[in-house]
């Protein structure tokens, strides 16, 4: 092997939902290294050096407590992306890799323009060796187009390039980065490859046990990660078509999630049956996934995969049908409240949340929405429906109108009260798991209401003998009436 280079200072590329809590905790874990966090984006930048740390761009338990014990001491965001690719010897990259929105592989293929950028700005920058981490994720073999533009300048300066996509969740990400199931690292299997590899084992073996810490060929870890999603999402998909089923027949999909977890080759986690998944990366993985493997002929698969996604939105449009076909065939005009904006709780992430696709079905049907979530902005939640309009894609969307801002803005409302969200609404749509819903006064909640009073449960969270027992008509996802 060659010499292992000790990384003494670190730029990551990218100040988001990934970069920002990872490159924290790397920093918290190993004061010794000096870690920069550069974006172009100027406005998260400042809010990541607010000194008011309500005001840090990403909501995440815990991430208040690590950033301030690193910043300053050995954590800095900066909008100077040049300083921080001159001044390292490792760089992450942790931009955003979005589903493609023009051109080929539209709707389907990640859009690797900004990998493309960061790949471009490093190779004119870098006047010494540097060690280059995929931390996005990415379709397999990206690694090699970014060897490509990095050797392409012929100044001399080596590039290494590993791969180490990120596995956290949102709303328990530095819970996630402190005990990782498995931090991941893919490289070349050359003695500088093997070199790079062993660099960025000796940063993670600052907080991590060398056992969970998985070495790979760079192809199988970009890979992995990509099948990490698909599955986690199939678990999703597959506990929510049985919850169709449950409410034909009467069964418990709680009961039968409980039931069928005890099976250690099955496991427990991830069973939750719910309105539908969301989040910045699965559905967005997955159509990845499908694309790789039109494009390698492989239909069957493709199709395999693909189902994942069509599920998910059968259950967000079996929701809102469900809300439609019980409140008489139509929503115009009835008030409806949304509890929770967010994909799950804990975070005021709302890519792809499962919220915007109900609301918007029940907006084409006229509904007058009464939206509170604690940590989603107003501006966030029209921003969302806006995006909506301008991007009708998916099986279900497509079919809907274009509508105006000025007509949405007209129907919807974003409350900071809970009450005040729920007073005189015919129906309420719980659609994300905050855990302050269950402890609201339902008593009052159901006085205030107009009767009958219905409460749609997309996540199962509250205490349905409760509500019931007050003289709330609930639904619930997968139990039968
Ligand atoms: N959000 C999540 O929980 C997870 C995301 N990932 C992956 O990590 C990657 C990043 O995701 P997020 O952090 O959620 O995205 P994000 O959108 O929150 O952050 C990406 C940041 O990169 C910046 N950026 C883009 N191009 C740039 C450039 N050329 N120079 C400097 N800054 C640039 C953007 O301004 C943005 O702030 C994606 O590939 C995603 O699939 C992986 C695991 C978890
Ligand atoms: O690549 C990523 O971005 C990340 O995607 C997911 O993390 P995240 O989307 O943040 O959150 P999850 O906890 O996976 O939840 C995703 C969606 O599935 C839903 N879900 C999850 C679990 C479940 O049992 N039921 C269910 O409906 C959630 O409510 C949420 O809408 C993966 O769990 C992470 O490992 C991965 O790093």
């Amino acid at each position: 092997m060659n010499e292992v280079k000790s990384i003494k200072n670190i730029c990551c590329i990218g100040a988001g939902y990934v970069g920002g809590p990872t490159m924290a905790v790397i920093a918290q874990r190993c004061p010794h290294i000096n870690v920069n966090v550069v974006d172009l984006n100027a406005q998260r930048i400042a809010d990541w050096n607010d000194a008011n740390l309500d005001k840090l761009p990403i909501y995440e338990p815990g991430l208040a407590d690590v950033i301030r014990d690193a910043r300053g001491r050995n954590l800095f965001f900066s909008t100077d992306v040049e300083k921080g690719i001159d001044e390292a010897d490792m760089i992450f990259i942790s931009v955003n890799t979005p589903t493609k929105t023009y051109g080929v592989g539209k709707g389907m293929a990640a859009d690797l323009k900004f990998i493309e950028l960061c790949a471009r700005q490093i190779a004119q920058v870098a006047k010494n060796d540097k060690i280059i981490v995929e931390k996005s994720t990415l379709p397999v073999r990206t690694a090699e187009a970014l060897r490509t533009i990095l050797h392409s300048t012929g100044n001399g300066v080596n590039f290494d390039i590993l791969s180490s996509p990120e596995f956290l969740a949102e709303g328990t990400a530095i819970q996630d980065l402190h005990n990782p199931d498995r931090f991941l690292i893919g490289g070349e299997q050359t003695e500088r490859g093997e070199a790079a590899v062993q660099s960025l084992v000796d940063i993670y073996l600052n907080w991590v046990p060398r056992e969970n810490i998985v070495t790979t060929r760079v192809w199988s870890s970009e890979l992995s990660k990509l099948t990490a999603n698909a599955f986690l999402a199939q678990r999703v998909s597959s506990i929510n078509a049985i919850s169709a089923l449950c409410e034909k027949t009467g069964a418990d999909v709680d009961e039968i999630a409980r039931a069928i977890g005890k099976d250690s080759r099955i496991g427990a986690k991830f069973l939750k049956s719910s309105v539908g998944f969301g989040g910045s990366c699965f559905q967005k993985d997955i159509l990845n996934l499908v694309y790789l493997c039109r494009h390698f002929n492989l239909r069957e698969v493709a199709d395999y995969w693909e189902q994942v996604i069509k599920m998910n939105d059968y259950q967000k449009h079996r929701f809102s049908k469900n809300i439609i076909d019980s409140l008489f065939n139509t929503v115009s005009g009835k008030k409806i409240a949304f509890l929770g904006w967010a994909f799950k709780k804990d975070t005021n992430d709302t890519r792809e949340t499962a919220a915007m696709y109900i609301a918007d079905e029940l907006l084409q049907d006229r509904a007058e929405i009464h939206v509170y979530d604690p940590k989603v902005s107003e501006e966030q939640i029209f921003a969302d429906l806006e995006y909506l309009q301008t991007h009708r894609v998916g099986q279900y969307v497509e079919q809907g109108e274009i509508m105006s801002m000025e007509e949405i803005r007209s129907l919807v409302t974003v409350h900071k009260d809970p009450y005040n969200t729920m007073q005189s609404a015919h129906a309420i749509a719980i659609l994300t798991e905050w855990d302050e819903f269950k402890t609201y006064d339902w008593e009052k909640v159901y006085n205030d209401m107009l009767k009958p009073a219905f409460v749609f449960d997309g996540r199962n969270i509250v205490d349905k003998d409760q509500l019931d027992a007050i003289g709330f008509d609930v639904y619930n996802i997968g139990k039968g009436k």
